[in-house]
Formats: structure tokens, C-alpha cells, sequence
């Protein structure tokens, strides 16, 4: 459906996209997700025909933008960052307008008018002037001007920006129901926003892609076991016991100090707070505690962090490690305060 390839934007001397290449298939809401400035809005700017690239190619239903930005844009809608509304327009008279310039036929115009009004909400409004209206029925008259003539491909520039709550939630739940219909890419700076409404993300950083894949794919290691690793004061038959109650997945070993033991118990969900209890209950203290939840948010972290390149993958576990040098250094400092004391006992 959408096709971009080794697209280079520069702006000067900066460059703004660095050979972004990705596929857009039918039929999905697609994530354009990046820190500010990582160039979201040139790509979207890009793909719409409202910018010429550096380099590069972006093919639309067998079309390149550069060449045939016509037959290209005939199945886009586009709602860019700042909504292009006229003010002193009313809501309907603005949309009249802009389904000509759109060139939907005479006869077809009113209804396709109707039917986005009524899609984005703003039909109540139709008769204000749209310079009297809130920031968040504003973007949504922006969002009926995108879906006009109902194309098969609709781009939304951070679609919630400056909205409230209220009006963000109802921006979500609308753009979900257009997924139903239509192929949706939408850029945004906020992780969960993305992850709630797309079912693919592309994540760009510094003008680069550093990630595309499924939502599920990219968090991926949050659907795998997780480990809590814990030491506790406590006999290494009992903690196990103590942990089995939780997790039937456990691991228990002594450590060089008697009285304490080291647990690892894995499970599906976060069972960090079930866990703690049940020591609790059993009135065994819990030394040390770390989880190597990775969620999608560290998936993000990781590749917007700045030092990444297109090939980038998450190879390290980077929490695991945490986990295991928080251990490993309360595990030193146990032995060490111990060593001291026996020391002291000694003398
Ligand atoms: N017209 C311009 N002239 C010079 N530099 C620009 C221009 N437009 C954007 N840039 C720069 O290009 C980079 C990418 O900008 P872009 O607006 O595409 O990022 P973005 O991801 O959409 O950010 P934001 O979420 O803040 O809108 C930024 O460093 C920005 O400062």
C-alpha cells in the first residue's frame, strides 16, 4: 500500500531522516513513534506530498509522490500537526470547502460531509465559527477534513496533542473505530498511546528507524517468564516452599553466608508483591528483591537512547544485568557486614 525507501531529508546541513525505508499493508493502524525532533512529522509531511525529500522514493498504491503526487494523494486524508482550519469559517461551511478542493463530486458532497461530521463528532457544532470553538473540537474538525471522501489512507500528525483527558480518550476511541475501516498511521511522542491504539510501531530516533514490528513483537520479552530474584533469611527447604506457594517455576541456593538463600522464581505475570507477602506471612525477611521485567517502555528506552543504529536490536537484557549486580553487590555487602562483625566477635 505504502512504500518508502531510503527516504533522506535534509534541512540545510541537518539531517533530519537518515534512509528511513518501511511497508505500510492494508487494513492496520500503524504507530509512527519518536522522542521530539526524531522527525515523525517530516516523514509524515513527506509521505502526504506537503514536502520534497533529499532522497528517496515513498510509492503509494503503485504511485511515487514526487512523480505522480495526484494519482499518489487520490487515497490519503491528512490531518497535520497544526489542524488546517480556517477560523472564521463555520464547521460546515470549512469542511464545503474542502471537500471541493478535495474534489469530491458535486452530488456526492453533502452526504460524505454528513457522514465525517457525524464520524468525527462535530456535527452538534457544524453552524459555530470555528475560531469559537475548544482546541479539542477543533482537532476533530481537522480530523473530519482528513477523512472526507473517506480515503483508504488516513495520516494523523500527533492527532492528541494539546487535547485535555477527556478529549484525548475520545480522540483515541475515534481513531480506533477508523481503524476498522481504513489503514491509519498516526505519530506520536507518547508510548502508551501507541501501544493502546496501533497494532504496528515504527520507532524513529535522530532520523533514523531503529524498530518495526508488531506491538506485541516489541514487548515481546514482557510476555516471557519473568524472574524475581530474591535473598532471604530464612532455611532453603522452607524459602522454597514459601516461593512455591506463588510460582510453581522455583530455583533455590544456598549461599556462602548459612542464613541466607537465594531464590529465583519465574512466573507470567508480576508476582513481586505476592511473593513479599508471602515471606512476610511467614515471617522470613526478605534481604534483597529485583524483577527483569522488560516492558515496552525499556524496548523504547533502549532505541531512542541515542546511540543506535538502523541494525539495532536488543540483545542485552539490560535489567537482568541490573538485577543481578543489585544482587551481587547486597550479596557482597551482606558477606562483607559480616565478615566485620565476626571480626568484631573475634577481638
Ligand atoms: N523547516 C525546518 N528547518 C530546519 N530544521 C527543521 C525544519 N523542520 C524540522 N526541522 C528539524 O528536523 C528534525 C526533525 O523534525 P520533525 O518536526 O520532523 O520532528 P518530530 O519528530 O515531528 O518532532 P515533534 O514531535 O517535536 O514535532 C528536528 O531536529 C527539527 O528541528
Amino acid at each position: 500500500m505504502i512504500e518508502v525507501n531510503n527516504l533522506v531529508k535534509k534541512y540545510g546541513n541537518h539531517l533530519a531522516l537518515d534512509h528511513i525505508s518501511f511497508k505500510i499493508e492494508k487494513g492496520h493502524i500503524y504507530g509512527l513513534l519518536g522522542p521530539n525532533g526524531a522527525g515523525k512529522s517530516t516523514t509524515m509531511n513527506i509521505l502526504t506530498g506537503y514536502l520534497a525529500a533529499t532522497e528517496g522514493e515513498v510509492i503509494i498504491d503503485g504511485h511515487s509522490i514526487f512523480d505522480e503526487p495526484d494519482l499518489a494523494k487520490k487515497n490519503i486524508g491528512y490531518l497535520p500537526e497544526q489542524p488546517p482550519v480556517y477560523m472564521d469559517f463555520t464547521v460546515f461551511e470549512y469542511l464545503k470547502f474542502a471537500a471541493e478542493l478535495k474534489g469530491i463530486k458535486k452530488n456526492e458532497r453533502l452526504k460524505n460531509i454528513k457522514e465525517a461530521m457525524e464520524m468525527a463528532r462535530v456535527f452538534d457544532v457544524k453552524d459555530r465559527i470555528i475560531k469559537n470553538l475548544s482546541k479539542g473540537y477543533r482537532q476533530r474538525v481537522g480530523l473530519a477534513q482528513a477523512i472526507l471522501g473517506f480515503p483508504d489512507i488516513i495520516i494523523l500528525d500527533e492527532p492528541t496533542v494539546g487535547l485535555d483527558p477527556k478529549q484525548i480518550i475520545e480522540m483515541r476511541e475515534l481513531i480506533r473505530n477508523l481503524g476498522k475501516k481504513h489503514t491509519v498511521i498516526l505519530s506520536s511522542h507518547i508510548l502508551s498511546e501507541v501501544s493502546e491504539i496501533c497494532d504496528y510501531i515504527l520507532i524513529i530516533s535522530g532520523g533514523k528507524l531503529v524498530a518495526s514490528d508488531k506491538a506485541s513483537n516489541l514487548s515481546n520479552m514482557k510476555e516471557e517468564k519473568q524472574k524475581v530474584k530474591l535473598v532471604v533469611k530464612c532455611e532453603i527447604n522452607r524459602a522454597k516452599e514459601i516461593a512455591l506457594k506463588v510460582t510453581e517455576d522455583v530455583k533455590v541456593k544456598s549461599t556462602p553466608q548459612k542464613e541466607y538463600v537465594e531464590v529465583e522464581a519465574f512466573a507470567k505475570e508480576d508476582i513481586r508483591e505476592a511473593i513479599s507477602i508471602a515471606y512476610m506471612n511467614e515471617k522470613c525477611p526478605i534481604i534483597a528483591m529485583s524483577s527483569n521485567e522488560t516492558s515496552l517502555e525499556d524496548v523504547f528506552l533502549e532505541l531512542t537512547s541515542g546511540n543506535n543504529t538502523k541494525d539495532n536490536t536488543i540483545k542485552e537484557k539490560k535489567s537482568e544485568k541490573a538485577v543481578e549486580s543489585v544482587i551481587d553487590e547486597t550479596m557482597e555487602d551482606i558477606l562483607e557486614e559480616n565478615d566485620e562483625n565476626n571480626g568484631k566477635e573475634e577481638e
